[in-house]
């Protein structure tokens, strides 16, 4: 690992996802709210000046040349011209295909770093532009705070959240985002909600009883076809709504539930049925590689 530097690469969760419309492109128009966690992978970077883009190690289920690491170094390299490379090793620690957005923080990461050691200096909007060719989520990784985001959820806005911990559970299966948006029980026309609305509500904090503040008005909508679909995750949501308001992130198959405090977040995680891979994590307000 001489020569590598190590850049983190957060976990996001929806802490609610409506369908607000759909695009001549069959894309639907959505409103969320992103949180960044701390929970993360780890992306070790070594630049050289041979102008190859090359990862190190192996992914499972994940292709070098699929990978969004090594696809966001090559974008960012024929974007730009640059003659160098870069050698990456990709640690994954956020469940793949989970709802988490690990692989587009992986590539929001990849541009972020190699931007700096890179010497290229591309100011941030021109990264977020870049980033969304690579995947929906990726612009708001290189945003930097937890974000309104609206579009397909390129167009972001900086929200302010109370401290809260998450109980997290990624049930072991792979739900697949095109099915659940191609499902006619979705319903695609929700009325737009306001900013303001939810961060009145959001700011709400309480006191004593966990997951109340994420009110009923702003939900998952992809939750209700996801469980219908896939019972591991209605049995995992299931269990986290014994002890307060769970919810579903993203097309799932992750759910989570909010709490105040890191002791209640472990009190509850500890008495999780064994086979259910999960983690506890404090919400961030920013990205640990755009903390000033
Ligand atoms: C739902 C979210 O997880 C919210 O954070 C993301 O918007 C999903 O983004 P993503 O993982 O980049 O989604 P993709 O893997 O590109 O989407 C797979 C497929 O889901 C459908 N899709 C996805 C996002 C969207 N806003 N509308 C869609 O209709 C499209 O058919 C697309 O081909
Ligand atoms: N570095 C990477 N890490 C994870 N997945 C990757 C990576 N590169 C490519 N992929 C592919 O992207 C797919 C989606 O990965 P990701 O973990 O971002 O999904 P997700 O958490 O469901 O994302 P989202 O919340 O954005 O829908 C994976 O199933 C995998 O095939």
């Amino acid at each position: 690992m001489h020569d590598f530097e190590a850049f983190l690469a957060p976990a996001k969760i929806n802490l609610f996802l409506h369908i607000v419309g759909q695009r001549s492109d069959g894309y639907h128009l959505l409103q969320t709210a992103f949180r960044l966690l701390d929970y993360y992978d780890t992306i070790h970077i070594k630049t050289t000046n041979t102008g190859i883009i090359k990862r190190v190690n192996d992914v499972a289920g994940v292709p070098e040349a699929q990978d969004l690491c090594v696809r966001a170094a090559l974008l960012l390299q024929k974007h730009t011209g640059c003659q160098l490379g870069a050698e990456i090793l990709v640690d994954k620690k956020i469940p793949m295909g989970g709802g988490l957005g690990g692989g587009s923080s992986d590539a929001a990461t990849v541009l972020l770093s190699l931007n700096q050691r890179w010497q290229l200096n591309l100011p941030r909007e021109e990264l977020l532009t870049l980033g969304l060719q690579l995947g929906a989520d990726v612009p708001f990784f290189i945003y930097g705070s937890n974000a309104w985001a609206e579009g397909v959820g390129e167009q972001l806005q900086a929200l302010t959240l109370h401290d809260a911990y998450y109980v997290v559970l990624t049930p072991n299966v792979h739900v697949s985002t095109a099915q659940i948006f191609a499902n006619k029980q979705l319903t695609k026309d929700t009325i737009p909600k306001t900013i303001a609305a939810f961060s009145g509500i959001a700011q709400l904090s309480t006191e004593n009883s966990a997951g109340k503040n994420i009110h009923d008005e702003f939900i998952n909508q992809l939750e209700k076809v996801v469980c219908s679909i896939y019972p591991e995750v209605k049995a995992s949501l299931d269990w986290l709504k014994q002890f307060g308001d769970a919810r579903m992130s993203g097309s799932g198959a992750s759910v989570f539930l909010e709490v105040n405090d890191a002791e209640t977040a472990n009190r509850i995680y500890q008495q999780k049925p064994k086979e259910y891979f999960g983690f506890v994590a404090k919400g961030l307000n920013q990205h640990p590689l755009l903390c000033k």
